[in-house]
């Protein structure tokens, strides 16, 4: 799972051409990411589809755990819908470590509007493969 082959992520590959193309950054513990959703990733009209919203979550908090130097896969996933994302305004994705047992890492995540209200918060499992 090395960065050349990985590439064509959906969420963070800069060679997908329907991808989100995320980038991110560590400010702190928590890692960033910011989107703003067009029509193109709606359900409802104006409303960011839901499993949208949760690649979203999952991304943030897996490649945390991957930008950390480990392959991370996802094993379990919580998504907490608590209103509407719209498309078309700044998204403040934001993730961060709540513990670590062994090859399992809890995260912790949100979605944020640029007035500070939170639209969806995750929780996930995040387990290292291999040896590492
Ligand atoms: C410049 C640009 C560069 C671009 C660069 C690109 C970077 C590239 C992207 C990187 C960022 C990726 C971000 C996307 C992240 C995904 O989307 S990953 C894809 C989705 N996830 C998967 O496909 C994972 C599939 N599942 C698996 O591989 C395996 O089930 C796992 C998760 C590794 C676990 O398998 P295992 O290690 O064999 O463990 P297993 O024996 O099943 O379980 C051992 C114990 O662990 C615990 N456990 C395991 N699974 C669970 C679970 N789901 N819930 C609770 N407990 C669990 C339990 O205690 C379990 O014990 P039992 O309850 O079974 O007795």
């Amino acid at each position: 799972m090395d960065d050349i082959n990985n590439m064509w992520c959906f969420a963070c590959g800069p060679q997908n051409p329907i991808g989100l193309k995320l980038k991110f950054r560590e400010e702190g513990d928590t890692y960033i990411s910011t989107f703003i959703a067009g029509p193109e990733h709606q359900g409802y009209d104006g409303i960011m589809h839901g499993g949208l919203v949760s690649t979203l979550l999952d991304e943030i908090m897996a490649r945390y755990v991957y930008a950390k130097g480990l392959t991370a896969v996802t094993a379990k996933l919580e998504v907490r819908y608590r209103q509407p994302t719209p498309i078309g305004q700044e998204l403040r994705i934001s993730g961060w470590i709540t513990s670590q047992r062994g090859k399992m890492y809890e995260l912790a995540g949100k979605i944020a509007l640029p007035d500070g209200t939170v639209t969806a918060e995750g929780k996930a499992m995040v387990a290292i493969k291999g040896d590492e």
